[in-house]
Formats: C-alpha cells, structure tokens, sequence
C-alpha cells in the first residue's frame, strides 16, 4: 500500500490540445479520489498517465515516495478498469479472474483461493462458470472490478466503470462499489463525469475544467464552499441559481430588492449570486431578505417541485430565481414572495469567477 502524488503534471498532445494543465494532487492509503469533470476535461488522461499508459510531457508521479513517472504499465502494480470491461470473451468468470494471476506465475493453490475470495466478495459465486455473454451488464462491470481486485494492487484506477449500465442498475453497482472499496486499504482513484457518483463514492474530489484542478476537497465542502462558479454550477442538482447583479452601496440589486452584501471587503461594480434551489423557501412573516415575483414554470421532481420564478424589476429585465419547494402547495401564474438566508449564499467575483468569501481557488489538503 502507498500514497500516489501527482506532482505539477501537464500533457500536450499538441499545441491545440492541452488536455492536462498543471495538476498536483495527492491520494493516501484508503482514499478514494474522484476525477470530477465534463467530456474532454482531461480525466481520462490523468488516469492513464497514472496507469502508465501516457507519457506526461513535464510533472512527476510518485508511489510510496518514488518516482514512477516512466516506469513501464506492467511494473507499477496498478490494476485498471475501464468503461468497456475489457473480459475476455471466451473464458468463463472463473478464467478472467485468474488471467491477470496466470501470467505473474503465480501458484495454482493461490490463485484458486484469491478468486474464490473476491468471488465471494462480489457475490460471483453462481456466475464462476458462465461466459461474459451470458451475463447483465452489471454482472460483467462486477467481473471486470474483480480482476482489479484479485490482483492485489497497489493502486486501484476505474474510468468511467458504471457508464454503460440504466440508472437503476447503476444505483445498484454504484453502492456495491462503495461497499467493497471501503474494505480495501489500496488509493482509488475514479474517472466521471457524473456528479452523484463523486459525491456518493469519494473520500475527496477534483473538479477538473478545461485540463486544470477547479477545487480540491472532500464532496460536502465541495457543494458547500464550491471555489468559484464553474465548480458552483457544475456540482449540484437542480443547478445553483447564478445571478449577475449590479451592486450599490453594501447591497446587491436582485430586480426590486436589496440583499445585503455580507463579508466581502471591497464592494466591485457587479457581483454573481449563487443560491441553491434548495435553499430557497417560501418567506416567513419574520424574513429579513424576501424577494418577490410572479411563478412562470412548476417541474415535478417527485418529492419536490422545481418553481421558476421571474423576479419583479421595475428598472430592468427580470431575472430568474429557481426554487425547489414543497409539493403540497400549487403554484401557477401566482405572485410569490421568496426568503434568501444569507446563509446561503454565495457571492463570485464576475471577472474570475472567484468565490469571493475568503476561498481558494484550489483548496489544497493533506
Ligand atoms: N491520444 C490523443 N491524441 C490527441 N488528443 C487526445 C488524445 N487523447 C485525448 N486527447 C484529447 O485530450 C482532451 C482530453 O481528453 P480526455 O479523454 O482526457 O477527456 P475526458 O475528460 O476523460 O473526457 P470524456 O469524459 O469524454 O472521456 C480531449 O480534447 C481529447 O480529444
């Protein structure tokens, strides 16, 4: 078991495609770290410098505090599962377990017993005997997660594992992933671009944009504090409501109403607002900072609904404040009056997109 560091690591591919900016960032014994980001962000690319399967134009990797930056895929005893499972399709469960063992010389007697172990762990039991093509796509992604498992890596790396499965089964192999990670003292580090498994999955998450680290932090810190509005956009669903709004004197101007500008220092011209639809709720009589408008959309979303309101603005166009709100109560067409606790909400600076609350933009942990 070892800690892997990422070290200032950049890949160019040319010098239009610079997929990998400068990414430093640490994975401890148990962790388990989620590359979080949109198509084409670089992940998949971190994930394969670290395999060894791409070489990085400048930066260093590190295993247990020596530097693997060139090491050859087969000598970093790192164990990778991709989108695709990668089984063999002729060999039955049993066989594609025991292939990676197989080829390390590794005695009959042990390799019979670490299958039969991860076997057990993965409920591949009944399934030892069948053949890829005999099995539901969550079944084979559970094959492919137990050939990396019977290796008894150094490392644990999954690109995108759950993508080709419905959302139901997902959920399903999506906890069981959980499950069997957290018995295991190996570093994970996982590819995707989905942000429920980020959260559900990780000890610690990096938001990736554009091939650089947005926010590095734990999932709570990263939907409480996110770092600046693409991490506060990207992570959260329904999306935070994001406003840009003229400032004058210490307030904020939302259409016909004033939120108070709390701990920012220097006032700018304009700021963005950021508050989740969650946190915004039907205005009590005793509310400081109520908005108010006329309701224009409700979405369903099952336990809740989803209610767009246009914010009345006798000055200027009206914006858009999103609120999930409790399904007992109908709205249509009706005037509303809103409460945004200041508690809940964020303030970014409209150039830098910066959270301007003290934060940085790369948060950096142990
Ligand atoms: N071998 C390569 N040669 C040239 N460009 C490449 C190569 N591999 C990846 N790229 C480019 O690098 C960028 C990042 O790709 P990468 O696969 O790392 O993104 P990603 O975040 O994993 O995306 P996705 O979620 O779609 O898999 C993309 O623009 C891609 O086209």
């Amino acid at each position: 078991m070892a800690r892997l560091e990422l070290k200032n690591l950049n890949k160019t591919f040319s010098p239009k495609v610079i997929p990998v900016k400068d990414v430093s960032l640490t994975v401890e014994d148990g962790e388990f770290l989620t590359l979080l980001g949109p198509s084409g962000c670089g992940k998949s690319t971190v994930l394969r410098m670290i395999a060894g399967l791409e070489e990085p134009t400048r930066g260093q990797i590190r295993l247990g505090g020596e530097d693997i930056t060139f090491r050859r895929p087969g000598d970093r005893n790192m164990a990778m599962v991709f989108q695709s499972y990668a089984l063999y399709p002729h060999m039955t469960v049993s066989e594609n377990l025991a292939s990676g063992l197989k080829l390390k010389n590794i005695p009959r007697a042990e390799i019979k017993q670490r299958v039969a172990e991860v076997a057990q762990l993965l409920g591949l039991e009944e399934l030892l005997n069948r053949k890829p093509g005999q099995m539901s796509g969550g079944q084979r992604q559970r094959v492919a997660v137990g050939r990396a498992l019977v290796r008894q890596a150094q490392v644990f790396l999954l690109d995108e594992p759950l993508s080709n499965l419905d959302a139901l089964l997902r959920e399903r192999v999506r906890a069981d992933l959980k499950q069997i990670f957290a018995t295991q003292k190996a570093p994970v580090v996982y590819v995707t671009h989905d942000q429920t498994e980020a959260m559900t999955l990780s000890s610690k998450v990096a938001v990736l944009n554009n091939g650089y680290v947005q926010q590095l932090a734990p999932p709570d810190r990263i939907y409480s504090h996110p770092a600046n509005l693409f991490v506060a956009g990207f992570v959260g669903s329904p999306q935070m409501n994001l406003l840009t709004l003229p400032c004058r004197g210490r307030y904020a101007l939302l259409g016909d109403f004033q939120i108070p500008l709390l701990d920012i220092p220097t006032v700018p011209p304009q700021i963005v607002l950021g508050i989740r639809p969650e946190n915004v709720r039907i205005a009590q009589p005793e509310d400081e900072h109520i908005i108010q408008g006329r309701v224009f959309l409700v979405e369903h979303l099952g336990m809740h609904n989803l209610v767009s309101v246009r914010v009345n603005s006798s000055h200027s166009e009206p914006q858009t404040v999103r609120a999930l709100l409790p399904t007992d109560q109908v709205w249509s067409n009706e005037e509303i009056t809103l409460a945004l606790p200041p508690q809940s909400i964020h303030w970014f600076d409209v150039e830098s997109g910066d959270s301007l609350v003290g934060r940085q933009r790369v948060e950096t942990m142990s």
